[in-house]
């Protein structure tokens, strides 16, 4: 099995009286691809902004890579290498798709890509270095035609795929999706799908939230099951399918996803 990159032990938050997450534990292996799901209101998005440093706990620890984690701010998490995309889109809209990359790239540049007023030769030839990484991973997750699109054009489904580009940009240890499924047509979770099991062969792990139980069960190595922030079930897909506590929780929802 491979070696433990990130470790969540006894997450909780509260919310005025609301506990939304009570005692989560989660691991996530390298190159594993992870799955956080539950009905509405089980606490998923809040472990996910516990986790890439939104929020702060209120009890529970982190490590990462072997070390405590301590996610500070989202900037730090970045830093770190965790990487997220958000639920609701969080692009540049008036940039193009390629400068959206680009920006992605920021912490990973030495002279600060898009600051750069004086440009020396070394600057430009960074620039360029940039610009060039940064279509690749529009080819790498099948934008690369669209690079000067500004990201406001492109579909739905292309905007989520931008989103991933710039977060795999910074080349972080983990990327974490939220919800990237969401609003997507049959065909282009089709090709999401095959996009996260691509990714995931290159060697990364993803941590994943996602309503479409259909398509975490078809990817996931490890679901973790969330129901009044708790965790009710976590294994292999086929292990949680199974789990009475799963099923009362979707009311068979999951045999119909
Ligand atoms: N910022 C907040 N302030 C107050 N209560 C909150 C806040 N965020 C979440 N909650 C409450 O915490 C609980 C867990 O919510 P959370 O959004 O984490 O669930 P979720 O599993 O992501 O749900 P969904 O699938 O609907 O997005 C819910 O009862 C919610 O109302």
């Amino acid at each position: 099995m491979s070696k433990v990159l990130f470790t969540a032990t006894g997450l909780k938050k509260y919310f005025g009286g609301v506990t939304a997450v009570d005692g989560v534990n989660l691991e996530i292996r390298e190159g594993q691809v992870v799955g956080l799901i539950g009905p509405n209101g089980a606490g998923k998005t809040t472990c996910f902004n516990l986790i890439t440093g939104l929020y702060t706990l209120d009890a529970g620890h982190f490590t990462f890579k072997s070390k405590p984690y301590n996610p500070a701010s989202p900037n730090e998490v970045a830093r770190l290498g965790i990487a997220r995309t958000f639920q609701n889109i969080r692009l540049f809209n008036s940039m193009t798709a390629l400068e959206n990359v680009a920006v992605g790239m920021h912490t990973r540049t030495r002279q600060g890509v898009l600051g750069a007023v004086l440009r020396t030769p070394a600057q430009r030839r960074e620039e360029a270095r940039v610009l060039e990484q940064a279509q690749a991973w529009l080819d790498y997750v099948g934008i690369g035609a669209f690079a000067d699109y500004l990201a406001g054009q492109l579909s739905y489904g292309d905007q989520r795929r931008l989103e991933i580009a710039r977060a795999l940009a910074s080349e972080p240890g983990l990327l974490a999706l939220d919800e990237p499924a969401a609003g997507m047509n049959a065909t282009e979770k089709l090709k999401l799908r095959d996009l996260l099991l691509q990714i995931r062969s290159d060697g990364k792990s993803i941590l994943l939230i996602e309503h479409d139980v259909k398509l975490v069960m078809g990817i996931c190595d490890q679901v973790t099951v969330l129901d009044y922030g708790k965790v009710i079930a976590q294994g292999t897909a086929a292990q949680v399918q199974q789990s009475p506590a799963v099923i009362e929780a979707y009311l068979g929802g999951l045999h119909h996803g």
